[in-house]
């Protein structure tokens, strides 16, 4: 998938009850809520391969999404979004109705298919660049945009590779250069599909790094993940999927809980650090 853009409209939020199913963020109030799925269930076909979520993620989480192949997470992810609607339940997204919801600026997608950009023979720059466009539409960038492109380079630690084309770059640093573009466009919810496939074992430890310091800064960050490693040293909560929520709250409950096994129907270890499973 694409990255995603959404455009410009003032965040509502839904009068909610504020429920938190999850235990996370209790003294958050209904007002900072970023996603909202309510008995959500969806299929591709008859067969549901999401059934029944229901989950709220709030202002300044960091969640990952873990489960085994093929168990939902980039169609939840989609639903989240809005790019796939419930047949039945409703998806809310920053208190609108997901499918319905039109805010470019406010959420950066990365995956590990990244974007047709990293083929295009363009500079790092330019790409980063292209997080302004929701902001200018398809007028020029002004000074003040470039100042934001360079400090999105900055934070993301690619200031040196700006005049380096996509194409040249290492898996890691282009996923930085995709991460830079969604800071330009100012977007305040990560997404992030397996970001970190394909990636050397040393940059994706640089590579959650700066996703933790970002969620420090107030960042909302969504993470499907393989790397159960990433999860747990990165993570603040996890929700366990195949088909069904199996566990939603906070990491260090998922490591001591079976979830996991019963998720993946089989015998499953944690591993350490940020092997691969
Ligand atoms: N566009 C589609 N049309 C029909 N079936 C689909 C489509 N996309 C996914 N599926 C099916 O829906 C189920 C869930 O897929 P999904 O990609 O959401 O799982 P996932 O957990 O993200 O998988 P993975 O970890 O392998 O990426 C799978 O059985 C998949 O084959």
């Amino acid at each position: 998938m694409e990255e995603l853009r959404m455009s410009d409209a003032e965040a509502t939020v839904d009068g909610g009850t504020g429920v938190d199913p999850a235990g996370n963020g209790a003294a958050r109030t209904a007002g900072d809520r970023v996603i909202r799925l309510s008995d959500v269930t969806f299929g591709y076909t008859a067969a549901p391969v999401v059934e029944d979520v229901s989950l709220d993620i709030h202002d300044g989480e960091y969640v990952a999404v873990v489960g085994p192949n093929g168990s939902g997470k980039s169609t939840l992810m989609q639903i989240m979004l809005g790019l796939l609607r419930p047949d039945d339940g409703e998806a809310r997204l920053f208190g609108e109705p997901a499918h319905s919801f039109d805010d470019g600026q406010r959420i950066g997608y990365v995956s590990q298919h990244a974007s047709a950009a990293k083929e295009m023979p363009i500079t790092v720059r330019e790409v980063v660049r292209m997080g302004r466009f929701p902001h200018v539409g398809f007028g020029r960038l002004g000074a003040e945009d470039d100042r934001i492109v360079d400090e999105a380079l900055a934070t993301v630690g690619m200031a040196d590779f700006a005049d380096r084309r996509i194409t040249k770059l290492s898996g890691g640093q282009r996923q930085r250069a995709f991460i830079a573009r969604a800071l330009a466009g100012e977007a305040d919810l990560l997404v992030l599909d397996e970001p970190t496939v394909g990636v050397d074992a040393e940059s994706v430890e640089a590579f959650y790094d700066l996703l933790e310091s970002l969620n420090d800064d107030g960042i909302t960050v969504l993470l499907i993940e393989h790397d159960l490693g990433a999860v747990t040293d990165h993570a603040e909560r996890v929700i366990c999927l195949n088909r069904e929520v199996y566990f939603d709250g906070p990491t260090a409950e998922f490591v001591d809980s079976d979830a996991l096994a019963r998720a993946f129907g089989t015998a499953v270890g944690f591993l350490g650090g940020s092997e691969k499973r």
